[in-house]
């Protein structure tokens, strides 16, 4: 599919060095290449879009294993969800901690955002940093196996690929 830019003006009334600058979809890459080499049209791809906290709580950090009942079972992840259509990203974040986890949390800022291919679509994952309102949760209705752990630990687990980026900023840090 080809996209084509309105111009206000006929072409050949513009001048020779057009100086408006370029609208931003116009540099958007229409192609990419997926991790195992399959170059893909972006536009037909389906992106779903994730919210997930980095829960903090001292030096502490929440990393939650997906459980034998659901998609991506055994990998590590932050809990979190899908954002529904219109819902604020904030909003989707609290709701599906408060379904996941029973507990409540408050948003104290952004982490990342990342595009990453998964099978036949995009996971845009937005990382939130995140403190609890209260008590520690101690069960999920998603996940087999709940853990605190230091940022230095971070890296020995098997993450949802789509989280790596978020993994390694708070390595980092
Ligand atoms: N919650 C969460 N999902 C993640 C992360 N990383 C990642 O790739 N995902 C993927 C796994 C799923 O394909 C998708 C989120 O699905 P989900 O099953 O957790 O969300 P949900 O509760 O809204 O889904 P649903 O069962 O209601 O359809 O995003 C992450 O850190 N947290």
């Amino acid at each position: 599919m080809t996209h084509r830019l309105s111009s206000p003006l006929p072409a050949h009334s513009l001048p020779q060095s057009d100086p408006r600058p370029v609208p931003r979809t116009a540099r958007r890459p229409t192609r990419t290449i997926t991790r195992d080499r399959r170059i893909v049209f972006v536009n037909d791809v389906p992106t779903i879009d994730v919210v997930a906290a980095v829960v903090t709580d001292g030096d502490e950090i929440l990393v939650c294993r997906r459980g034998p009942h659901i998609g991506q079972a055994g990998r590590w992840e932050f809990p979190g969800g899908k954002v529904e259509p219109g819902e604020d990203p904030v909003d989707a974040l609290i709701r599906e901690v408060r379904e996941e986890l029973g507990v409540g949390i408050r948003v104290t800022g952004h982490l990342s955002t990342d595009d990453t291919h998964v099978g036949d679509r995009i996971i845009r994952l937005a990382c939130y940093r995140a403190e609890l309102t209260a008590e520690r949760p101690t069960d999920s209705t998603d996940h087999d196996e709940l853990r605190w752990v230091s940022r230095g630990a971070l890296d020995q687990f098997w993450w949802a690929e789509p989280d790596l980026p978020a993994v390694r900023i708070l390595t980092a840090e």
